[in-house]
């Protein structure tokens, strides 16, 4: 093991994001207020430990996630750092839309970097963490927290950060059941009409137009889609009640959260009836025998958060003691 880098601890706190936002396909994100922590250390062997109820399943060795996009940063960096010790508690559910996989890959990019010292640039770290995940939309948002706008040609990906509204609140309702981004994609055509991608255009301008100005009231006609929804209706079963009619029960516009199969409903934090759009949503999806988890969250202002803790004592508490104040599940 390197010596330089043997007695420094880095912890990296990243939120949760939603995709798409309705028509933003692969280009809007928006980070929530839900979140991963990753700890990652030099080791003498490599070692995980995971808490919490959403790493059930993931791999403990060197085929993991974490270990691979640390990797690549060391490899990138020209520096040798083979074994690692990491640990993880997450709040995000798995496969579910909200970004745990764009979550992880942020956590471990900013987790390596900063452990050997931070020889990557933040805007390197971005194009990494596109090229991985396939698409900017998550990973922007929870690199660079608030909404971000991003396109990304396959070569580089540009970004732009807005700041969320201050009203701005959010319901996530979380399906029992999990749908694989990669089986999302699946459903959708290689080519679209015209029209739609005229009309995606169009509404996704007017959202991020609406989400800079400020004017909430919009957002409900913003969020409407055409390219990857409707294709996607098939695999959520009471989405599309809940996209047509969230308006009515006080949601200012309502979208597939990434790939699914989660769904979120935009609300005004001044004026909506949180429990009358709660079970709005629960009960639609519990009419098609599906049954979700609903939960408020916030846009996040703050993208990934490093904490570097040099020449660390032994006894520290572990990452689930350490965060306790501030996880929320
Ligand atoms: N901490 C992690 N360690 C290893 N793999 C992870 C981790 N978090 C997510 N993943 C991988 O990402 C997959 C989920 O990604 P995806 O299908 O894009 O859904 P989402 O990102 O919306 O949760 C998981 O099944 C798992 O393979
Ligand atoms: N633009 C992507 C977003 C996938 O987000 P995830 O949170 O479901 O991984 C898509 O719609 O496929």
């Amino acid at each position: 093991m390197s010596s330089e880098w043997k007695n420094r601890k880095v912890t990296v706190k990243v939120p949760a994001s939603t995709a798409n936002l309705g028509p933003g396909f692969d280009t809007l994100g928006m980070a929530l207020s839900l979140y991963a922590w990753i700890e990652m250390s030099a080791s003498d062997e490599t070692s995980f430990r995971f808490y919490g109820g959403n790493m059930e399943g993931l791999p403990k060795d060197k085929t993991n996630l974490l270990y691979k996009v640390a990797q690549k940063v060391f490899d990138e960096a020209g520096v040798s750092l083979p074994e690692l010790d990491i640990a993880m508690y997450s709040e995000i559910p798995l496969t579910r839309g909200l970004g745990s996989s764009a979550a992880a890959i942020v956590g471990s990019l900013a987790a390596a970097n900063a452990l050997i010292g931070g020889p990557l640039t933040d805007d390197r770290l971005f194009q990494i963490a596109t090229e991985l995940e396939g698409h900017p939309d998550n990973v922007g948002a929870s690199m660079f927290g608030g909404i971000v706008v991003s396109a990304w040609d396959g070569q580089r990906a540009d970004y732009v950060r807005l700041e969320p509204h201050s009203r701005l609140e959010t319901l996530v309702a979380i399906p029992s059941f999990q749908l694989a981004t990669k089986q999302a994609r699946h459903a959708l055509p290689k080519e679209v009409p015209m029209a739609d991608a005229v009309f995606n255009v169009g509404r996704s301008s007017l959202l991020v137009a609406a989400l800079a100005a400020g004017q909430l009231e919009l957002i409900g006609s913003a969020m409407r889609d055409r390219l990857h929804q409707p294709y996607r209706a098939a695999l959520i079963p009471g989405m599309s009640a809940i996209l047509e009619r969230a308006a009515e029960f006080g949601a200012l516009g309502a979208a597939l959260s990434g790939a699914g199969p989660t769904l979120i409903a935009f609300a005004d934090a001044d004026s909506a009836d949180k429990t009358r759009l709660e079970r709005f949503l629960t009960d639609t999806l519990g009419a098609e025998g599906i049954e979700a988890e609903t939960i408020w969250l916030k846009p996040a202002a703050a993208g990934a958060e490093l904490t570097i803790e040099d020449n660390r004592e032994d006894g520290q508490p572990s990452l689930p003691d350490r965060i306790k104040g501030e996880a929320c599940r």
